[in-house]
Order: C-alpha cells, then sequence, then structure tokens
C-alpha cells in the first residue's frame, strides 16, 4: 500500500507541475507547439507510467500526509518572484517527482515503466531549457540603446553603456563599425559589456557578429536582411533574442515565418548614422506593423526627440534612437527626457 501511496502522490504532483508549465507556454507565450509537448508529457504520466492507475486511488490518504503540515509551515519562504521562478521550480518539482517515480516502479519490479520515468525526465530536460529560454528572448518596452564609437563623441562603447544603464534603457546592442578595431579588440570590449549588462540585468544583443554574440555569451544576436539565415541562426543559438531589421510588410512576415523574436522596423526617417541605407519607409509601415503583426518591433532610424510622439502615436512601445543619443552632451539625462516624452506626450520632455 505504501508504494501505491507513493505513486499516487508523485504521480498528481507530476501532472500538475506540468499542467502549470503547458499553461505557461500556452497562454503567456502563446507557443502552440511547446505547450502540446507538455500537454503530451501530461498524458504519458498519467494514462501509461502505471498502468494499474486505478488501484492507487484507495491508497491515497491526504488527511494524514505529514509532508502536508511541512510545507504550510513553508509558506513565507514559498513566495515566486515572478513567472520565470514559477517556470523554473515547476520544472525542478517534475523532474524531482519523475525520479522519484523511476526508483519506485523499478523497486516494485516494474522496469520498462521506471525506464519510460526516465526518458520522461530527459524530454522535461530539454523542454526545461527551451521554455526558459523563452523568458529572455522577449523585446522589452522603452529605449533601446546602440553602441558605436564613429558616434558617441571620444566616449568608449563601456563609458556609454554605463551613462546608458544610469539613464534606464531598456535594452543594449553592440553595432561597433569601427574598421580600426580588431576582432580581438572587439572580443574583449563585448566581454566587460557582458558582464555589466548582465549585472544591470540588461538585455546585451550584438549585430553582425553572430560567433562574437555565442561567444561572450549575448542575450541576442540582430541580423540584416542579407546576413545569416534566420532559421540556420536559430539552430546554433536555440537560447538566443535573434532580431532582423525589416523594411516591409513582406520581410516582416518572413521575419516572423523564420522564427525571429523581434522585427527593427525603419528607418522610419532619413538618416545618415547607417551607410548602405535604404530610403526611410515612413510611419505607414509603422502602424502596419503595430496593427496587424503579433511580432515585438523596435522603431529605428531617424527617431528625435522632436519626433518621438508621432512614433509613440502610430503604436510603437520600444524605439531606437541612435545619434539623439549617442551623440547627446549627457547620455544618461538625455534618456531619461527622451523617456518622458514617450511616457507623456505633450509634455516639455525635459527634466
Ligand atoms: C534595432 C535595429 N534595427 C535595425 C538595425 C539595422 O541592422 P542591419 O540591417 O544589420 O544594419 P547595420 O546596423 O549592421 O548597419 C539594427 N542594427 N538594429
Ligand atoms: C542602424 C539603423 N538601421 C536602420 S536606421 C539605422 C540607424 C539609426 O540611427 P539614427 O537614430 O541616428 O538615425
Ligand atoms: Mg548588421
Amino acid at each position: 500500500m505504501t508504494v501505491e501511496r507513493i505513486l499516487d502522490a508523485t504521480i498528481n504532483r507530476c501532472a500538475e507541475g506540468l499542467r502549470v508549465l503547458e499553461d505557461i507556454a500556452r497562454f503567456h507565450f502563446n507557443n502552440g507547439q511547446l505547450s502540446s509537448q507538455f500537454r503530451t508529457l501530461r498524458h504519458t504520466v498519467r494514462k501509461s507510467l502505471v498502468p494499474d492507475e486505478n488501484n492507487l486511488l484507495p491508497a491515497r490518504n491526504s488527511i494524514n500526509d505529514v509532508g502536508k503540515q511541512i510545507s504550510s509551515r513553508e509558506v513565507k519562504t514559498d513566495r515566486r518572484k515572478n513567472l520565470k521562478s514559477t517556470a523554473a521550480a515547476n520544472c525542478k518539482r517534475v523532474q524531482e517527482a519523475l525520479r522519484s517515480l523511476e526508483e519506485i516502479l523499478k523497486n516494485r519490479g516494474s522496469y520498462h515503466q521506471g525506464k519510460k520515468a526516465e526518458n520522461c525526465r530527459f524530454s522535461l530536460y530539454s523542454l526545461e531549457s527551451e521554455l526558459l529560454s523563452l523568458f529572455t528572448r522577449i523585446l522589452p518596452a522603452g529605449i533601446y540603446g546602440i553602441l558605436g564609437e564613429n558616434f558617441s563623441r571620444g566616449r568608449s562603447n563601456i563609458e556609454v553603456t554605463e551613462e546608458m544603464i544610469k539613464g534606464g534603457i531598456s535594452i543594449i546592442q553592440y553595432r561597433e563599425k569601427r574598421e580600426d578595431k580588431s576582432f580581438r579588440e572587439m572580443y574583449e570590449e563585448c566581454r566587460i559589456i557582458r558582464t555589466i549588462t548582465k549585472e544591470a540585468n540588461i538585455p546585451f544583443i550584438i549585430n553582425d557578429f553572430s560567433e562574437l554574440a555565442l561567444m561572450v555569451e549575448a542575450d541576442g544576436i540582430h541580423q540584416g536582411q542579407d546576413d545569416l539565415p534566420i532559421k540556420e541562426l536559430r539552430k546554433l543559438a536555440p537560447h538566443m533574442m535573434i532580431g532582423c531589421s525589416t523594411h516591409s510588410p513582406d520581410q516582416a512576415e518572413k521575419a516572423v515565418e523564420d522564427g525571429a523574436d523581434y522585427i527593427g522596423v525603419g528607418p522610419l526617417f532619413p538618416t545618415t548614422t547607417k551607410k548602405d541605407v535604404c530610403d526611410a519607409v515612413g510611419l505607414n509601415y509603422l502602424e502596419y506593423v503595430a496593427r496587424n503583426l503579433a511580432i515585438p518591433f523596435v522603431a529605428i532610424g531617424g527617431i528625435k526627440k522632436h519626433n518621438l510622439e508621432k512614433v509613440i502615436k502610430k503604436g510603437a512601445t520600444t524605439v531606437c534612437l541612435v545619434t539623439e543619443i549617442l551623440g547627446a552632451d549627457d547620455i544618461a539625462r538625455q534618456i531619461r527626457n527622451l523617456q518622458l516624452t514617450m511616457t507623456c506626450p505633450g509634455g516639455s520632455g525635459n527634466l
């Protein structure tokens, strides 16, 4: 009877944890594929790990469960900070339950079923990394900062990173176009920026150099239309945020189909910051993306304090201003002022 009692409790624990994970994948991330993988695993646990499942119910004795009292006393330490920690905790909970099932089933002589529990546990390890990676692949709202020493008036990328963080930047991209900088120098610089951004909990994206992004463990990679195909890049970087520049509805739809996590929408206005830039796409394209596509996007190109309000009004919640920020005397203060314009349109936007 004790064995049946353990099996009953662990199957329930396992299936309940899997239901939490399935719901997060389904409702929070709208990820049909991942949520159906959690559902299949839950059905396997419920239906095929213990063939004589009906015999387990009589063994249930929740009222006299000594563990229940212990866990009710632990309530103060059981507060999860956010959905990510809830997901992580439930993955661990299901893995532990599966391990317990495996041991008990093998101990009971059901070797084949024990092996099945072990396989479920291994499947969960992969699903866990896939689900948790989705939390770091979210484009934040706010100001998207871009680094590049050609525009930062003698200040190093590292100094600018620190100023951007002081100002409350939401995400930082390394876009170094200096021709006199060696690849090795860029690598060393990105390692430092990675450490600073991690400490500040700011996502760090690298433009152009995917190998550098992988080496320094950046959070993401930004790709232009002529760069590596996103579908192939995803195989190398399943856990990373992949952004893609787009200039038309067709390109945006292709980026969605290829699995990009966000798109760049622009250049909205004329700009000289990018050498091989195409003509300004205008606000209509921005409006099209905001109204018709579910993918997160960042508005970019020629955005200044004076036209920021127009961009916000068309539905942008993440905006990138390169020279308007890098060229400012006080970068942190400039970012705060821009944030004010974003949140209080019509105001003076000055601190
Ligand atoms: C947020 C964002 N959007 C667009 C771009 C442009 O990227 P790309 O097309 O790769 O061109 P370069 O920046 O490399 O000149 C971007 N970097 N960031
Ligand atoms: C990198 C990039 N991609 C499209 S426009 C652009 C440059 C935007 O710079 P600025 O904000 O100074 O116009
Ligand atoms: Mg690029």
